[in-house]
């Protein structure tokens, strides 16, 4: 059997992570395609990975064995109602967007639809990605490994039990990167403010963010343990930890992955 084909509705920031990430694996760029209505997009995709491009979401429902629909929840309904009923023959549906129930997909694309829910992340483009995954009951067992193929392809994926996890998953890290890219900003400036030059403070937090998460996934023991580790009594990085606990540092987290759930979940209810 020859390799699935594979076509993106929507060519934007996530897609271009993923189809970055597959290209780096053993996907051709001739087994994939993405469609966009922005012809830069589309333009740019073609130039950096050489697939094909299409400037209509139909000719990709029509020929492709997997359909992942990269578009903005905004966005969701019109581009599936606006696809053919008639698609490829046991094609299987992959939705990316936060806050689309698979309820609603398959209300806008036919019930009988194989549809797959994944939180996927962009360091997908390193190769790096994490992504949660969830089945309907309409996707059989080769759907599900192919679903898992691409998001493997790109680092990481575990299927969940239930959808509303979904919500979870987007909070934790679908979201996630951006909250890391927000701590290296600000321990970015606030090596700035104790002396060090913008430059040297940017790689030495950069370098401490890879080195941190790098040994965390390769421990025996816990993040907690690993932060002791660091911390002698009575020095420098218990006088930060200290601070950073008094200041409220785990409930300010707690609240803003709160936050992120909820408007998951809040998109599903507005979008429906
Ligand atoms: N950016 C991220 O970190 C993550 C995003 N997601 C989800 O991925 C989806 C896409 O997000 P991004 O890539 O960040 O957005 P984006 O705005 O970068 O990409 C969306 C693309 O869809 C195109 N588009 C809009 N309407 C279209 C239509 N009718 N037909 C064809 N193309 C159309 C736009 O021109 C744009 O290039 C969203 O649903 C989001 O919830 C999921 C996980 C992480
Ligand atoms: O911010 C968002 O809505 C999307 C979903 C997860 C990451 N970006």
């Amino acid at each position: 059997m020859s390799a699935p084909t594979i076509g993106f509705i929507g060519a934007g920031n996530m897609a271009t992570s993923l189809i970055g990430g597959m290209l780096q694996q053993n996907f051709k760029a001739s087994r994939i395609m993405a469609s966009d209505h922005s012809v830069e997009q589309r333009d740019k995709l073609a130039r950096q990975f050489g697939i094909r491009t299409s400037a209509d979401n139909t000719e990709l429902a029509r020929e492709c064995d997997v359909l992942v629909l990269a578009v903005k929840p905004q966005g969701m309904q019109a581009v599936c109602r606006a696809l053919p009923s008639e698609r490829k023959d046991g094609q299987l549906v992959i939705s990316i967007a936060a806050g689309i129930s698979c309820q609603s997909l398959g209300q806008w694309l036919g019930e009988g639809t194989a549809l797959v829910r994944c939180m996927p992340n962009t360091p997908s483009l390193r190769r790096q990605g994490v992504s949660g995954l969830f089945a309907t009951e309409q996707v059989n067992e080769g759907q599900k490994q192919l679903a898992e193929s691409i998001l493997n392809a790109v680092g990481i994926s575990l299927w969940l039990s239930e959808e509303a996890q979904i919500d979870a998953v987007t909070a934790v890290s679908g979201s996630g990167p951006a909250y890391f890219f927000y701590l290296i900003e600000a321990m970015t400036a606030a090596g700035e403010q104790l002396g060090l030059p913008r430059e040297t403070a940017e790689r030495l937090t950069l370098f401490t963010a890879l080195g941190a998460a790098d040994m965390a996934v390769h421990s025996d023991v816990d993040a907690a343990e690993l932060r002791r580790r660091v911390s002698s009594p009575g020095g420098t990085t218990e006088q930060a930890i200290n601070s950073f606990a008094r200041d409220g540092f785990p409930e300010i987290i707690a609240r803003g992955m709160q936050a992120a759930a909820s408007r998951g979940a809040e998109l599903s209810r507005e979008l429906a």
